[in-house]
């Protein structure tokens, strides 16, 4: 309470906050003032107003408004005032010379009609040094006043309810003719000011200066303290004991004949005194001279802690105040001053009689409390282990917890809740399941007791009975561990929009991961389609994808359907289809057979047909390929081939096929196959900044076929992914990758590309521009017909008739939107602050804007996000 209260934005954004916003007051202790003034009307009349401590002036703002014209206001504060019309304000301290001279200066001869007086201390630390500390400046403030007041003037001033508060009334009642003290409805209720309006100055010839005297008038009360000291009230001591922060000072000096500021009392005077409390609180030390108080101080009751408290009663808390006069009961009924002893030994007898109990009851009794903690401390565990889950859920569900955490803290939980990733006890546990143990202990059977006890203790209740039981839990969490990353996905894709995109890039990005050029026959191996991550996965990743754009961009793709696969190529280029096996087969029957090599792979012939290969029959130049007998062998085409026969088989043979049915097939299906490769080509070309890169690569001849054969085969061609979590290859596939080069050039192409196509209209687009058109039609239409029913009526003069025919089409003709009339915006501040109603010069549709309620408003619904955000946590 003795702190000055912060003015928060609770606080401040109360009625008459706003209200001062409104009217351009400075502060809202103005209405303090209009409210004083409603009721005592001293301000209509009065011709000379003095404001002490004024700033920043709403006070002034009043004094200025309701004082008449040409009157004279003054304002002094400790700070400068900004300057407001009619008033003389200067900065000052209202208790020094220098201020009254200055207001001297200022006024001259003349009698000011009203002082006022709103200061507040600007310590604002305790509560009772402010209080204080306003009591004075109240009084230097009249002091002030009782020399500028014309007789029959007003004192207003603040005010706080404190012990000084009698005194200062008693003193304004000498000096005024009417005092009288109120409380505005705009003076909020938790403040303890209260405002004093003393009216009828009674100009006294000369006053007393004790009248103005802090010392004189605020002795009452100071005068109060000796009292205290000698233990005339107890309850005040009582509070010195237990409050020693609350004291009040010493204002008048020491207490009569007690000049030293160390007081030590007589152990006796504690002990047989009548008044313990009053000395504690005023004493501050204990001493034991006499020989009975020596004997006491030797007696087992007075503990060392005793001893010490007794050495300085001034820095002792509550505590040891409580202990101190427990341990003066007990030295009194040692001397048989209390008669307490009497009563403990009845009691001791009580006791004794009700001890002979049962002791099978009590056996029986101490079983069922252990079962009974037994039970709670199982149910505590089941509890902390839920919400343990709980919290990683919510956790995951905030995206706070890597999948990879959990699972350490589920794992954690299973063996016993309480061991960290580095626990040496989870590691040995580990090792003793693979049998590392053993190994590691030997025939060493305590060390291995030792751990099995540590182990029995950490899983506290929990014990596992066997290995195999271990392992099932930890499969058991394992599996949970799955279910729940996989529902964390799930969610995460209902949820995010984003997430949906990064999945779509993410499996695009998969299927145009380089793997390695490889050849179709993994496929068809068997064991080849267990291997992942190769051109199997790779070929599974681009039909699930194309699947998918199938769906959505059918008009796109269906030309395109089954005509082509191969290594990396364009998007959609390959299409699930039952035939696509057959297709694989026929594929290599086609490159096999020297004639048709050629048309050996239809991805081959679009990857090379594209206008960045146009002219280069030589790409491998450098590479000499034992089946590059013809010209063309040595081209790209060729090399695609060859790079398919390269991974083939480990024998390496090429096993020439005759053309068969399915190869009719494939031509039937596809009559204009090349048409339709270069809309494929046209469509996509090369679209990856990798892609672009290996392209520009080999036109460059920075590398070759064998070169990047070679580099097919590398660290992550042949991961086996079995038996991995999902999370775990997930986190793989984001990260364990090749890293393909990519040029600055590449980029800047595809980048332009894409540009181009951004620049497109999309569907959504069209559609609304459509739409619009056809509302704009049928508005015309509309009117058109109006405009003939017009024309038609004969109750209207031609010249009618064409205006009313003119407003018809103008309407028709229009966007069929109302235009938005503008909003003015206007500032609240300069001339526009503290208007009603409409600024001067401003026409239409206007609202008035203040920066500081935007602040404020905006700062109020930050707080209310972050309340509704913390509940929702
Ligand atoms: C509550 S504010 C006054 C508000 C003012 N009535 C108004 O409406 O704008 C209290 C003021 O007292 C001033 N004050 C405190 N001690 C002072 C002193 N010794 N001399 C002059 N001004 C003082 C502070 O600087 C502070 O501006």
């Amino acid at each position: 309470m003795g702190k000055v209260q912060k003015k928060t934005g609770k606080g401040r954004l109360d009625k008459y906050y706003k209200l001062a916003k409104e009217q351009g007051y400075r502060a809202r202790s103005a209405f303090k003032l209009i409210q004083l003034n409603k009721k005592y009307a001293f301000l209509e009349t009065a011709r000379c107003t003095i404001d002490l401590c004024a700033a920043p002036g709403g006070w002034l703002q009043v004094a200025s408004k309701y004082m008449p014209a040409n009157s004279i206001i003054v304002g002094v504060d400790l700070v400068p005032i900004k300057p407001i019309p009619r008033v003389v304000t200067f900065a000052a301290d209202i208790t020094t010379p220098q201020c009254r001279n200055l207001l001297r200066g200022e006024l001259k001869d003349w009698k000011a009609d009203v002082v006022l007086h709103d200061g507040a201390p600007n310590v604002g630390t305790a509560w009772i040094q402010d209080a204080y500390s306003q009591a004075e400046l109240v009084l230097m403030s009249l002091k002030l006043a009782v020399e500028f007041l014309a007789k029959g003037g007003t004192f207003v001033t603040k005010v706080f309810r404190s012990v000084d508060y009698n005194s200062l009334i008693w003193v304004f009642n000498q000096l005024f003719g009417k005092v009288e003290a109120t409380k505005p409805p705009s003076s909020r209720n938790v403040s303890a000011e209260i405002f004093v309006v003393c009216r009828d100055f009674l100009a006294p010839k000369s006053i007393d200066p004790k009248f103005l005297d802090p010392r004189h008038v605020f002795k009452e009360v100071a005068a109060a303290d000796p009292a205290i000291d000698k233990g005339s009230s107890a309850n005040n001591v009582q509070a010195n004991v237990f409050q020693p922060e609350k004291k009040r000072r010493h204002r008048d000096g020491y207490a009569d004949g007690d000049y030293t500021l160390h007081k030590t009392i007589n152990a006796t005077d504690f002990v047989k005194g009548k008044d313990p409390i009053a000395v504690l609180g005023t004493a501050n030390k204990i001493a034991f001279l006499t020989e009975e108080e020596r004997e006491w101080f030797a007696m087992d009751i007075t503990t060392s802690d005793i001893k010490a408290n007794c050495e300085d009663l001034k820095v002792l808390g509550k505590g040891d105040f409580k202990s101190l006069l427990k341990w003066r009961s007990a030295i009194r009924e040692e001397l048989g001053l209390d008669n307490r002893t009497k009563e403990t030994e009845e009691l001791t007898e009580t006791v004794e009689i009700v001890e002979d109990v049962d002791e099978e009851h009590q056996i029986s009794e101490e079983l069922e409390r252990l079962n009974a903690e037994a039970a709670a401390r199982m149910k505590r565990e089941r509890r902390r282990a839920n919400e343990l889950k709980t919290r990683t859920i919510q956790r995951m569900q905030l995206q706070m917890t890597a999948p990879l955490d959990i699972g350490l803290e589920q794992q954690d939980l299973a063996l016993g809740g309480q061991d960290d990733m580095f626990d040496l006890g989870g590691t040995e546990r580990g090792l003793r399941k693979t049998g590392g143990i053993e190994r590691l202990i030997g025939d060493d059977g305590d060390a291995v007791e030792e751990s099995e006890e540590e182990e029995v203790e950490e899983n506290d209740g929990e014990v596992l009975d066997s290995e195999e039981e271990r392992e099932r839990k930890v499969d058991g969490l394992e599996a949970e561990l799955d279910g729940l990353y996989d529902a964390y996905q799930e969610r995460l894709r209902e949820r995010d929009t984003k997430f949906k995109v990064k999945e779509a890039r993410r499996a695009r990005a998969e299927r145009e991961d380089w793997s390695g050029i490889q050849s179709e026959h993994g496929s068809d191996d068997e064991s080849g389609s267990e291997e992942e991550g190769g051109w199997d996965k790779m070929q599974e990743a681009k039909e699930d994808v194309s699947d998918d754009e199938t769906s959505n961009d059918e008009d796109i793709h269906s030309s395109g359907e089954s005509t082509s696969q191969g290594v990396k190529r364009p998007r959609g280029a390959d299409r699930a289809s039952p035939s696509r096996s057959s297709k694989r087969v026929k594929l290599v029957t086609k490159q096999e057979e020297p004639k048709l090599s050629m048309s050996s792979s239809k991805a081959a012939q679009l990857w090379f047909s594209q206008d960045v290969f146009s002219g280069l029959d030589d790409v491998d130049a450098d590479d000499h390929e034992p089946d590059a007998d013809s010209k063309d062998a040595a081209s790209a085409k060729d090399w695609e081939s060859a790079a398919r026969v390269s991974e083939d088989d480990d024998d390496f043979e090429v096993v020439p096929q005759e053309p068969d049915a399915a190869m009719d097939m494939w031509e039937a299906e596809n009559e204009n196959v090349d048409e339709i490769k270069q809309a494929e080509i046209r469509q996509f070309g090369l679209y990856t900044p990798e892609t672009v890169t290996l392209a520009q690569q080999l036109v460059n001849r920075q590398t070759t076929k064998t070169q990047l054969i070679n580099d097919g085969f590398n660290r992550y061609s042949l991961n086996s992914k079995e038996g991995l979590p999902s999370w775990f290859l997930d986190d793989e596939a984001k990260f364990y990758k090749p890293n393909l080069p990519v040029t600055k050039e590449a980029v800047i192409a595809l980048r332009q590309k894409q540009r181009a196509l951004d620049a497109r209209p999309i569907k959504k687009i069209a559609e609304a521009k459509a739409r619009k058109k056809f509302k704009a039609q049928q508005r015309l239409e509309k009117a058109l017909k109006k405009a003939e029913g017009v024309n038609a009526t004969t109750d209207m003069s031609e010249r009618e008739k064409a205006q009313q025919i003119e407003k018809l089409m103008r309407k028709g003709m229009s966007s069929g939107q109302k235009a938005k009339k503008d909003i003015k915006v206007v500032v609240a501040k300069g001339a526009h602050k503290g208007i009603k109603g409409r600024p001067k010069g401003v026409k239409g549709r206007y609202a008035m804007v203040d920066a500081r309620m935007r602040k404020e408003l905006r700062a109020k619904k930050r707080k209310e996000k972050a309340k509704k955000n913390r509940r929702k946590t």
